[in-house]
This record gives structure tokens, sequence and C-alpha cells, in this order.
């Protein structure tokens, strides 16, 4: 898929990996709209990227994905300042294991609410054009991150909603990839909170296993991890991955197959 002219809209892209994805995407040729909660800091990176690429190329929204209706507002303002709308990273993510109704609404129901506005605007059966979704899950999308059961949950569950619309999109032929992002650590903002107890509440205690992780781990740059964004987002040859990205290299996760189990109706289609 080739990015210049195409419509990009990313959700938690004033800073951290959301900024490096807009920014690659940029780079590219593509027009984005950035959707962040940080008013401020929205518009100077906007004044910033007006700069470097040109003032037509980006959109800044206020926008909580909380917000069915602010969300709904947003892709339409898009469409309507863009024509059109091709690429959609739902990236916004918090960990707060304190208020975790609050985490679920962020990590999880925000994705699917982007999910399906996404898919309103872009598949095919509604005269859109198709696309590419790509969602921010994490590796402990894959794996247990102890400090933090249910922004684990969360991930695990944007991994498999992912996957299960994926399969759903190739079955009623919506033209829509949709693609999953399970980065390690990466030097942003939330790395902050490893041993803080205000986003670990009753877990604080097991931050050295966290920090364990990280030494095992590493950390990676946003750039690294936006370099792979970009695969996901072009190769046209992936729909329904799940990228992994570790400091020593990226790769598509290989998940058991539980495919040939499902009536015989769908399993030669998936
Ligand atoms: N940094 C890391 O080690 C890793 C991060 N991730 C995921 O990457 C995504 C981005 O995280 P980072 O860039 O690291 O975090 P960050 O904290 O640097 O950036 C998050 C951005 O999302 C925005 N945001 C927060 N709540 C929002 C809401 N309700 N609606 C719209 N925007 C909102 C923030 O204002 C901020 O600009 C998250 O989903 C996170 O879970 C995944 C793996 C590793
Ligand atoms: C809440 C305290 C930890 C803070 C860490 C900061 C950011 C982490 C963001 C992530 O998304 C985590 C990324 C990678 C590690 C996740 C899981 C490890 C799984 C290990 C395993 O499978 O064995």
């Amino acid at each position: 898929m080739a990015l210049h002219g195409k419509v990009a809209l990313v959700t938690g892209a004033v800073q951290g990996l959301g900024k490096g994805f807009s920014e690659i995407l940029l780079q590219k040729g593509a027009k984005v709209a950035l959707l962040d909660i940080n008013e401020s800091g929205g518009k100077d990176l906007k004044a910033a990227f007006d700069k470097e690429y040109g003032p037509d190329r980006t959109l800044f929204l206020t926008c909580t994905v909380e917000s069915e209706e602010q969300l709904k507002d947003a892709f339409q303002k898009t469409v309507e300042t863009f024509g059109g709308l091709d690429i959609v990273c739902n990236n916004a993510g918090i960990i707060d294991e304190t208020n975790w109704e609050k985490c679920v609404s962020i990590n999880l129901n925000g994705v699917v609410r982007g999910t399906y506005l996404a898919l309103k605007h872009m598949k095919k059966e509604n005269r859109g054009q198709g696309g590419v979704i790509i969602n921010v899950a994490s590796m402990a999308g894959l794996g247990p991150l102890l400090t933090a059961p249910i922004y684990t949950a969360t991930k695990h569950g944007v991994v498999g909603f992912s996957r299960a619309m994926a399969d759903v999109s190739r079955l009623c032929d919506y033209g829509v990839r949709i693609n999953v992002l399970c980065p390690a650590f990466v030097q942003t903002a939330i790395l902050s909170s490893l041993g803080s107890e205000g986003t670990t509440g009753q877990f604080a205690g097991l931050r050295g296993v966290a920090e364990k992780l990280l030494e095992q781990f590493g950390v990676l740059e946003v750039s690294e991890v936006a370099k792979n964004f970009l695969k996901l987002v072009t190769d046209e040859s992936r729909n329904g991955e799940a990228l992994l990205v570790q400091k020593e290299g990226a790769s598509y996760v290989t998940f058991p197959q539980v495919a040939s189990q499902l009536p015989s109706i769908l399993a030669p289609s998936l």
C-alpha cells in the first residue's frame, strides 16, 4: 500500500508511540488526523508538524476514546476535511490498576469503538474504499505483566478482538485489513509508572518483577516500533496478524490453530 495522499487517523497521537506513528505516516506522504485528550499538547504538535510537513497535512481534534459521541464526531470531521479515510490506528492507552474500570474503558472499549467507527467509514458494503486498522496492544497482550493484571487483560482483549474482527472482515469482504501491534517496553511516559503506587495500586509491591522484565527485555525506542507499525500498514498480505516487537527484532505471532474445529462453512474461507 503506497501512503502518498492516504488519510490516516491516530488516537493518543500527542506523545509517545502515537506521535511516532503519526510522524512516520506524514514522512510517507499521508495526511493525519491527530486525536488526543491533551488539547494544549495537540495544538503544539500540530504547529510543529505544520512547519515540517505543511499546514494542510494534519488536523488536531480534542477527543477522548471513552466517548462514543466525541469519537464519532472526530471520524466525521476527518472524513469531511480530508475527503476519505484509509488508515486508523487505535493507539490511546493507559496503565491504571487503581481505577481499573477506566483502564478497561480506554484500552479495550476505546479500541472496539475506534474499530467499529473505522469499519463504518471504510468497509466496501458502506461504499467505503477499504483500508487498514492497526490496534495497539502490547507484549502484555500475549503474556502477563504481573504489576498490571487489568492492563494485561485489556491488551489480551485487544489481541483477541482484532483477530476476530480480521476474520469477520475477510469472511464478509469488508476490504479492510485489521492487525495488532504488540511492543515490549518502549521509552515513553508510561514507563515512568513502573514503580508508582498511583498506577499499580495493590500490585506495587511486585515492582521488582516488572524491573526484572525490563532488564530482560530492554527498552525500545519509539522509532523502532514505528518502523514495524509501517510494515503492518503497508504489507497488503497481512490481515489478522499480531506483530511482536522486541529489542532483538520483530516477529509475527503464531497462535494455536483452532479454526479447523469451526463449522466447515467457515473454516475454508478463514
Ligand atoms: N510504552 C510502552 O512500554 C508500551 C506502550 N504500549 C501501548 O502503546 C500505546 C501508547 O502508549 P505510550 O505512547 O507508551 O503512552 P503515552 O502515555 O506516552 O501516550 C499516550 C497518549 O494517549 C493519550 N490518551 C490517554 N488517554 C486518552 C483517551 N482517553 N483518549 C484519547 N487519548 C488519550 C495521552 O494524552 C497521550 O498523548 C498504549 O496503548 C500503550 O498501552 C504497548 C507496549 C509497550
Ligand atoms: C505497571 C508497571 C509496569 C510499567 C511498565 C511500563 C510500561 C509497559 C507497557 C507495556 O505495555 C508492557 C510491555 C511489555 C511487557 C509485558 C509483558 C511481559 C510478558 C512476559 C512474558 O510473557 O513472560
